[in-house]
């Protein structure tokens, strides 16, 4: 059953980015009609006064919630990224703040594994170049450094969501497919989980890039990477622009020591479309560059703007903060007739005790109660009477480390 803390009228939603129409159409037809909805990112200064009066905020990859802008955020409660990518959010500054972070952790993953598949294709046969040149008015029919994508190595790096994704459809293309990752993985139909880099990208063709944009990611493919890629290899990035150094992939390309590349993600990205495209790639006609678009498909934006809308939807509504990325997961189910207590405190000791206390000095009966932490915080959700609730949200807001306190009735 849903329940609200404030007229729905009043909860702001601000969509940037242009997430796709299914976000508007599932929070609508859950009554919440207060959204502002823009179509770019915002810059910095221009973010932190437009979220100021905002409850619930949905990005996609552009907008930077730093530190700075969660202080501006004086009304958040949740962030929605419609995406998979969460780095362009300051997680723990978040956390600190009390306010839940959501994704779309699968809904895009097709969508760059058939990417990936087509560019490998396209790049084998030299196609970038030959289109290239057609469209200057030449002719290149040739077989020269042009092949089949059957029968070759293709090495992945990352071997997640949507490196398994790629690895099942390079499979069923005749592919042999190895791939290196952090943690042991099981590996689907034929492939083989490889432990060093190098003894990787040395016996590869294709070499493509599937890990989230971490510390430990940053700047993890150098010049001492393409050194150890095979002569006439090719490289794909569709996971974070933080991950390839660009220089050393270019001079990798003006030395011919790669065969093509395909980079759909760059460390610096225009903020939207009418900006200029700033890259050292742009000279190569053997480099497929993509404006981040792997996970840009009518699909994959349908089905995350109705995941990641039925989420917010859900936190709003019931409190459930279940496959938040940096919240201790709850979910209650509906007391009917009962007023619902939300609170987040910081996990320190004694807290619970300081709530439970609240409870049983002023009488007031606990319908229901499920509470979980992690390391930086703790999330209690409590269903009491509704005669009491008033009360209860007066003295819960007195305990020592609240953070944020919220009623749904
Ligand atoms: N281009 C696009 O439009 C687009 C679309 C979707 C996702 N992405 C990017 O792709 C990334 C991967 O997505 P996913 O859903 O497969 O994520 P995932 O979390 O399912 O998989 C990532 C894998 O990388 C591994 N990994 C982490 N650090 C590593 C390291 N240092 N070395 C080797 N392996 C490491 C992890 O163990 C995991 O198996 C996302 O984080 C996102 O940044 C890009
Ligand atoms: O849609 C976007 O802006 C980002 C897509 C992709 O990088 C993701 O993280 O899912």
């Amino acid at each position: 059953m849903s329940k609200t803390s404030l007229d729905k009228s009043k909860i702001k939603f601000l969509l940037l980015e242009g997430v796709h129409q299914s976000a508007l159409d599932t929070l609508q037809q859950a009554g919440y009609t207060n959204i502002e909805y823009l179509k770019t990112a915002l810059p910095q200064d221009e973010l932190k006064e437009k979220i100021k009066d905002a409850h619930f905020v949905g990005i996609r990859s552009r907008t930077q919630l730093t530190r700075e802008v969660f202080e501006s955020a004086e009304k958040l409660i949740a962030v929605g990224c419609f995406c998979i990518g969460t780095n362009q959010v300051d997680l723990t500054a978040a956390t600190e703040k009390g306010v839940v972070v959501f994704n779309a952790p699968f809904s895009n993953t097709r969508s760059v594994a058939e990417l990936v598949i087509a560019e490998a294709i396209m790049l084998l046969r030299g196609i970038p170049e030959k289109n290239a040149v057609c469209h200057r008015g030449g002719w290149l029919k040739s077989a020269v450094d042009s092949f089949e994508i059957r029968g070759k190595n293709l090495g992945i790096i990352g071997y997640g969501s949507i490196g398994a994704q790629v690895s099942v459809l390079a499979e069923s293309l005749g592919m042999k497919v190895f791939f290196y990752d952090t943690i042991t993985k099981l590996p689907l139909g034929n492939a083989t989980q490889i432990r060093d880099l190098n003894e990787l990208l040395g016996m590869s063709d294709i070499v493509t890039l599937h890990v989230p944009e971490t510390p430990e990611t940053k700047d993890m493919f150098g010049k001492a990477e393409f050194d150890a890629m095979k002569e006439k290899s090719i490289l794909l990035n569709a996971s974070r622009g933080t991950v390839v150094d660009i220089d050393a992939l270019a001079e990798a390309l003006a030395s011919k020591k790669l065969l093509g590349t395909a980079i759909d993600v760059f460390p610096v990205e225009p903020r939207g479309n009418a900006d200029e495209f700033v890259s050292p790639l742009r000279e190569f006609d053997n480099a497929i560059l993509t404006p981040h678009i792997g996970g840009s498909t009518q699909e994959a934006q349908e089905n995350i703007g109705l995941e990641v809308a039925e989420k917010l939807v859900k936190y709003s509504d019931t409190g459930t903060s279940i496959s938040s990325v940096n919240f201790p997961e709850v979910a209650l189910p509906s007391h009917p007739g009962q007023h619902r207590i939300l609170h987040i405190h910081q996990n320190i000791p004694g807290v619970l005790t300081e709530i439970n206390t609240v409870f049983s000095e002023n009488n007031i009966n606990i319908c229901g109660q499920y509470l979980q932490t992690n390391e930086k915080v703790g999330y209690v959700v409590i269903d009491v009477e509704a005669d009491f609730s008033q009360l209860a949200l007066e003295k819960l807001q007195q305990v020592n480390g609240t953070i944020r306190i919220r009623r749904l009735f």
